[in-house]
């Protein structure tokens, strides 16, 4: 690193002092906290980005400004490699350093060591890097976003792209498009999804259509950058009836009261949604449209809703995979194609003994996507779901390039119309609307009302494919989370010492009983969940393990 470039680094750093004693992670989805508190950190994190960037030969590298289903006062940075996958895990530990460095003498110096290490070079034969910036709707967002361009800037030859508001898919979607060499615009992104989704309207199978009227699906916004989203992609979807609440536009406020986040922990109805609505097919997506849950109300004497989470989006997705790869009857190789899932301990124990059934490969992962989707890439075709609605579906190259030259065959050979075909190419246009690069609520509301189209089921009818068990959830406010480790599985506590014997005790007094604690990655709190066969059961085995965590390491 030359004089020049180290001074650059040294003056736009004075702009951004780092507050005192705040200890920052990388944790399970970037950096989160009080946006006020957070503009050195993105700062920083976009010199990491254009490092990231100039150490894969330019390639362009994604930076959302966003902190997902947290308050709208919060904000965070989480980085897209330019696969468009999470950033490299690898590269975790010096986004924890950089972001803690004290001074811009210790940034620079941390920066130095890590360019070495890396053979990383800042010089006249390289291009320089390039870094594309997405924020969601916070209005901390555009303050944010301007460090971000300035840590980027700080690296000589760099250069940082505004793309503005979108949702994190839709970024992480743009970067890998973009690295792949293939149109990559926003304008692009939704033009991808619908024709896809027109693709497989098209092969729904008449009988399917008729079993069922296409009802209007109502969706909740959270009152973020999803709603907004889909009503500009609703004009060039045809057979989707869709009516967008909680757009943010009418003076409601990001996840409060609203979202997949709420929804899913809370299990009532979201404002903006009443017993006029008894019946119908509701989706909530989250604060940066990553997440995606289902949701409908049974009878008009509760608050109460019937959920529709993660876990069952992926029972729907494996079920239509399954019965497409069922289809391809005269290749015995590729009908046993590897079809995986992965889920985390968050998963209801329902769901992972109904994907069981169905004959599929279950792994579990540790909670975070970027866990899961290492693990989902191993299969031929793997999905991934967190119980909260994050996930997505995986192709193999391998697969894909397979689909493609099959479906070559069966055209040459005259076969265009078979069952055989039409398999082969859902399974194409599915790998085209998922997003491949991380768990997307708009393709995943696309898929979901694609597949319920083509079986003609209705919401109450997916929702019988298995019953959840009671579960509840809750977040303990401890003085110090980190005392909290757990084993790779985050099923088991380690420390602190006794605790897990004693959870074990617990959960031997409920008959289907499951519990297990971790600290969270995105906020101050040890998470608890529990499990058993009666709501009542659940709620009980979780309120005693949530004392246990407070006896064990005490309240704040
Ligand atoms: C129980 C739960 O929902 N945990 C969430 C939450 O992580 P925690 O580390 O539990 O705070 O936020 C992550 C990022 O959105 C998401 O991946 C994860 O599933
Ligand atoms: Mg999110």
């Amino acid at each position: 690193m030359d004089e020049i470039q180290i001074a650059s680094i040294l003056k736009s750093s004075e702009l951004f002092p780092i507050p005192q004693g705040v200890k920052l992670s990388y944790g399970t989805a970037g950096f989160r906290g009080d946006a006020k508190l957070l503009e050195s950190t993105v700062y920083r994190v976009g010199i990491l980005s254009a490092l990231r960037s100039l150490k894969l030969g330019s390639a362009t590298v994604g930076l959302m400004i966003t902190a997902s289903h947290n308050k709208v006062s919060d904000n965070g940075i989480k980085v897209s490699d330019p696969s468009g996958f999470m950033l490299s895990q690898e590269w975790e530990p010096f986004a924890d350093q950089i972001a803690n460095a004290s001074s811009p003498e210790e940034l620079v110096s941390l920066i130095r060591k890590f360019m070495e290490k890396e053979e990383i070079a800042i010089g006249e034969n390289n291009k320089g890097a390039e870094v594309w910036l997405g924020r969601d709707t916070r209005p901390s967002g555009e303050s944010l976003l301007r460090a971000g361009e300035i840590g980027v800037g700080s690296i000589l030859g760099s250069v940082a792209i505004d793309i503005g508001i979108l949702t994190t898919p839709q970024l992480h979607w743009m970067v890998r498009a973009k690295n792949k060499g293939l149109k990559a615009t926003e304008n692009d992104y939704f033009e991808n999804l619908s024709t896809s989704f027109r693709c497989l309207i098209d092969l729904i199978p008449s009988s399917g259509n008729d079993k069922l009227e296409i009802s209007k699906l109502l969706v909740d916004g959270a009152n973020g950058v999803g709603g907004q989203k889909i009503e500009e992609l609703r004009g060039s979807l045809s057979n989707l009836d869709v009516e967008i609440r909680n757009t943010g536009r009418d003076g409601g406020v990001l996840n409060e009261g609203v979202g997949a986040d709420f929804v899913q922990k809370e299990k009532v109805l979201p404002v903006g949604f009443g017993f006029k609505d008894v019946g119908m097919r509701c989706a909530s997506l989250d604060g940066d449209a990553d997440r995606l849950v289902y949701f409908y109300i049974p009878s008009d004497s509760s608050e109460k809703v019937e959920l529709l989470d993660g876990d069952k989006i992926l029972s729907l997705f494996a079920l239509f995979i399954k019965e497409q790869l069922n289809a391809l009857e005269d290749d015995e190789e590729r009908k046993q194609s590897r079809l995986g899932v992965v889920q985390t301990a968050y998963a209801n124990g329902a769901s992972t003994d109904y994907l069981k059934h169905l004959g599929l490969d279950v792994v579990f992962a540790k909670t975070g996507v970027k866990h899961l989707h290492e693990k989902a890439a191993e299969f031929d075709i793997g999905i991934y779901f967190e119980a909260n609605g994050h996930g997505t579906i995986l192709f193999s190259e391998s697969f894909l390039s397979w689909l493609v030259s099959k479906q070559k065959d069966l055209t040459a050979k005259g076969q265009g119309g078979s069952e055989e075909h039409k398999a082969v190419s859902r399974l194409m246009a599915v790998s085209n609307l998922i997003n491949q690069a991380v768990g997307d609520a708009l393709s995943g509301v696309l898929l979901v009302e694609v597949i319920l189209q083509h079986l003609g089921w209705s919401i109450e009818k997916w929702n019988e494919l298995y019953k959840d068990l009671p579960s509840r959830q809750i977040k303990v406010e401890v003085p110090d989370r980190t005392a909290v480790v757990t084993t790779s599985e985050e099923t088991e506590a380690l420390r602190p010492m006794g605790i897990q014997d004693a959870i074990n005790s617990e959960i031997k007094k409920y008959s289907r009983g499951r519990a297990f604690i971790r600290p969270s990655g995105t906020e101050d709190v040890v998470r608890v969940y529990a499990e058993a066969s009666t709501q009542e059961d659940a709620d009980s085995l979780a309120n005693s393990v949530a004392q246990l965590v407070k006896s064990f390491l005490g309240s704040s």
